[in-house]
């Protein structure tokens, strides 16, 4: 397979309002045709990094290049870059498709071209049977896609998103997640999205970078930040886990009670520092074979069935807080258990995270 090609590059970019810091020397590669995701949580600097791309901030330090040609101080309405606000902001007095051409007529196209380019994206967002409405007669989905189809009608390489689906209920949000990224795919632009939603961007995004406190914590793909987090942040922060602290030794980690949770322990941490162990709940099982290498007994303080799974709260003596452990519907049916069960849990050494405390 070829290299995949890099269109933006973010080079060593730092925005300081006043003493923030907002965002802290983040370098970053945002390839071509990739739904690429910015996440973290509140104040980590995401919509500053955003706004920059857009080029509504500029960097107090760094470059910004796309397609090679540093940006960094290219006006807004200069760069071959889309900004899709949160808010929609659509006209509205204007019917759909006069929301989606307006930015076409403003460009001063051909009008043969505008209604050929128009009806191709309302065809593909699915907004040929709404487009005499105005806004206010559509639903927060509809509009949704309006908004998108008025971004994508530009042919931007680039189109920024800024919590495209924060207005929408959660089942909508499902749907249109889908929606999205089958759409980024069909047109072919590069798509970057900011969320604070860890979910989100599991499902959408091709590759997502982690932020904290406006640093780079880790880019790579979705099942790579899931599987192996760069640091207990990251791995508290990407879906749940179950911490053990404790102390490292040669192959593991020795919980406070005196446990041994067997795991690779990082290079950078040496014997006798303090670490926590990580598993996820669906690493866990109940009533392990009797050769499960890290094991321990608990109590069953709650269960909850979600369809197809059911998550158990077990109180251990390894952890403060209980352990989550998502069993299926279908083992939990084989081997019922109740609140207030004494269970055994057990997980291999493959799954086991070790980071620095
Ligand atoms: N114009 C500004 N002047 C001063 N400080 C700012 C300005 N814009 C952002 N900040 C600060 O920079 C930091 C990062 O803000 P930013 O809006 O980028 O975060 P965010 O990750 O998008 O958060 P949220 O999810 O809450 O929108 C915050 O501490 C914020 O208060």
């Amino acid at each position: 397979m070829s290299e995949p090609r890099t269109l933006l590059a973010i080079d060593h970019v730092s925005k300081n309002f006043g003493r923030v810091t907002a965002v802290d020397g983040i370098s970053l590669d945002i390839r071509e045709n990739e739904f690429f995701a910015l996440l973290g949580p509140s104040g980590c600097g995401k919509t500053t990094l955003l706004r920059m791309l857009a080029g509504f901030e500029t960097p107090s330090d760094g470059r910004i290049l796309l397609d090679g040609k540093d940006i960094a101080r290219t006006p807004p309405n200069k760069r071959p870059v889309n900004l899709m606000f949160q808010s929609y902001a659509l006209f509205p007095h204007m019917s759909v498709r006069a929301n989606v051409s307006y930015g076409l007529e403003m460009d001063r196209l051909p009008a043969k071209e505008i209604r050929s380019r128009v009806d191709a994206i309302l065809t593909t967002t699915e907004l040929v049977p709404f487009a005499d409405r105005k806004p206010e007669q559509l639903s927060g989905g509809q509009k949704q896609r309006v908004a998108l189809a008025r971004a994508l009608v530009k042919r931007p390489r680039l189109l920024l998103l800024d919590e495209p689906l924060g207005a929408l209920d959660k089942k909508l949000r499902g749907a249109m997640q889908l929606e999205l990224k089958r759409l980024q795919h069909e047109v072919g632009i590069t798509f970057v999205i900011v969320t604070h939603d860890q979910e989100e961007s599991l499902v959408m995004a091709d590759r997502m970078a982690v932020l904290r406190d406006g640093k780079l914590l880790q880019c790579d793909t979705p099942h790579t930040i899931y599987e192996h987090p760069a640091d207990r942040f990251v791995a508290d922060f990407i879906g749940v886990m179950n911490f053990v602290p404790g102390k490292v030794v040669a192959d593991g980690v020795v919980a406070a009670n005196g446990a041994r949770i067997a795991g690779k322990v990082p290079a950078a941490l040496s014997p006798g520092t303090s670490a926590v162990a990580s598993v996820r709940p669906e690493r866990i099982r109940l009533f392990p074979e009797a050769q499960t290498a890290n094991r321990t007994t608990g109590t069953v303080e709650a269960l909850a069935y979600h369809g197809l799974d059911l998550q158990l709260h077990v109180r251990t003596p390894l952890s403060p807080k209980p352990f989550l452990v998502r069993v299926t519907s279908d083992a939990a049916d084989r081997r019922p258990v109740s609140s207030g069960d004494q269970v055994e849990l057990g997980w291999d050494p493959a799954d086991v995270r070790i980071f620095a405390e």
